[in-house]
């Protein structure tokens, strides 16, 4: 899978695919207790795709339906390998094409959750590190993270203490865990090392039916980096980053049949709420994107919206017990399976660009765009030079405009100055001094403008009138 040539799959870094989540169904064999109590098996897998209710006679007093249809169905003798290979393998592994991933495992407690998650986790890590050994080309930074959602708090698996850890909305990343630990992954060795730790730090109690049974919903997270080694540290570099959850949810059954009391009883009404809330925003799902989808409602909900209908490619396996005494919980998992086929995706490939390449992919898609708008009849370039060769004539015309107000107000200012300086004057010789000195006076007037503005005949009047009033 994927392609042999890094640069390949930088082609379309933005183009995203719609696709149904890939739905499957498992059924464990008979376990132990069950056999003891002579438990029948009410459940058959008729073909690679539908398992039906065979108890004929309670079918007919039922208004349930007898038959499901999933992408596929894996009857009891189906080995872990071969639900990975036919019902995850292939949604896992887009993570090293840049494409963000889920599997989950959902069902009633005891029905197989833990068992297949383990399974897939592996096979999953397995062929991502057979993959980085075939791909010498790129270069590969894996990340390892865990948690839980336990009692709807969430919990660090891979941190010594246990303290709750926060949940904050990121603009580009969506819900982020805050100071979630994430170890840069050396090996195989040090992977099984890190699911050892989780394994022996999440949640695990007894219930009636499971006597190891996980209490809370346990998250994995690989993130892989890849960039070919080609570009490594040259400007034109991209790196493709995506992550892959693993998700295995405590058990859906209802707290009265699986729990002992106490606090097994409190953890069953908290794993109900998430369950809850999970099961909503899938039946909303299922019904198109449109209206309030209740993520927030709940810690699991928030962690997994980009799963749930986002930028993600998702698979479940929906596990079930074949016991006749189970056959209430295995119609309500077929239900919720039956509504998460309904529910689409968006996933696209996550590339993270050099700011070279930015500017270079921002170059072509502003080239791509105009010619987009040339074809429809516009001409941006013209268009714009136009508009501007406008706009520079507008503003000389206006800087002329000011120029010559800046003129006319010097002018008026000094004007104002000389009648203030006259009128001064002519208050000082006030006493009539005989017919020369007032031509004198007159003279002087008429000299501070041109004979022919009207500024100046205004002056003057003010001035023969000023000896008038005397
Ligand atoms: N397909 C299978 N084949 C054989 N054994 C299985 C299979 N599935 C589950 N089991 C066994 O059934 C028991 C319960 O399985 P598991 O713990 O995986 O259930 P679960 O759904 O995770 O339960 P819980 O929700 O309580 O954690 C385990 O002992 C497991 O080994």
């Amino acid at each position: 899978m994927g392609s042999d040539n890094g640069e390949e799959r930088i082609q379309g870094p933005c183009a995203g695919r719609e696709e149904r989540i890939f739905v499957s169904v498992r059924m464990r064999p008979l376990n132990e207790m069950e056999i003891a109590r002579n438990e029948v098996t009410d459940w058959e897998c008729i073909n690679d795709s539908t398992i039906v209710y065979k108890n004929s006679f309670a079918a007919m007093r039922s208004m349930y339906p007898t038959s499901y249809t999933f992408d596929r169905v894996f009857s009891c003798d189906c080995s872990t390998r071969q639900v990975y290979e036919e019902g995850a393998k292939a949604v896992a592994l887009s993570v090293v094409d840049g494409i963000n991933s889920s599997v989950f495992a959902y069902g009633q407690t005891s029905s197989g959750k833990t068992y297949t998650m383990t399974g897939i986790t592996e096979y999953t890590m397995a062929d991502i590190f057979d993959y980085i050994l075939k791909h010498k080309e790129r270069e590969f930074v894996l990340k390892f993270s865990s948690m839980e959602i336990y009692n709807e708090s969430v919990r660090d698996l891979l941190a010594p203490d246990a303290s709750p850890l926060r949940l904050l909305d990121d603009p580009e990343r969506g819900t982020v865990v805050e100071k979630l630990t994430e170890e840069i992954l050396r090996d195989w060795n040090h992977l099984k090392e890190l699911l050892s730790i989780c394994e022996s730090q999440r949640q695990i109690g007894e219930t009636f039916l499971n006597e190891s049974s996980s209490r809370s919903h346990q998250l994995l997270r690989l993130t892989i980096e890849s960039s070919a080694r080609e570009f490594l540290g040259k400007d034109n570099s991209n790196t493709l980053t995506a992550s892959v959850n693993f998700v295995d949810l405590a058990g859906s059954e209802r707290a009265s049949q699986a729990l002992s009391g106490g606090s097994r009883l409190k953890e069953g009404s908290h794993i109900n709420r998430s369950l809850l809330t999970l099961g909503s925003v899938i039946r909303k799902l299922s019904k198109g994107r449109n209206g309030h989808i209740p993520y927030r409602d709940s810690k699991l909900t928030r962690i997994l919206q980009s799963s749930l209908g986002g930028n993600a490619r998702t698979a479940i396996i929906c596990t079930i017990s074949p016991a006749r005494i189970y056959v209430e919980q295995s119609r309500n998992t077929l239900l919720f399976a039956s509504c998460a086929k309904e529910v689409s995706t968006n996933a696209h490939v996550n590339v993270v660009m050099s700011d070279k390449a930015l500017v270079f992919h921002l170059q072509k898609e502003l080239a791509r765009l105009e010619n987009q708008l040339r074809s429809a009849g516009y001409s941006v370039r013209s268009d714009a030079a136009t508009l501007l060769r406008e706009k520079d004539l507008h503003i000389e015309k206006l800087e002329r405009e000011v120029r010559e107000l800046i003129l006319q107000r010097d002018l008026a200012l000094s004007r104002i100055q000389d009648l203030q300086q006259g009128e001064a004057d002519d208050k000082s010789s006030m006493k009539w001094e005989g017919p020369d000195s007032y031509y004198h006076e007159l003279h002087i007037q008429q000299s501070w403008g041109s004979p022919n503005s009207g500024e100046s005949t205004l002056a003057h009047h003010l001035c023969i009138g000023g000896f008038q009033d005397i």
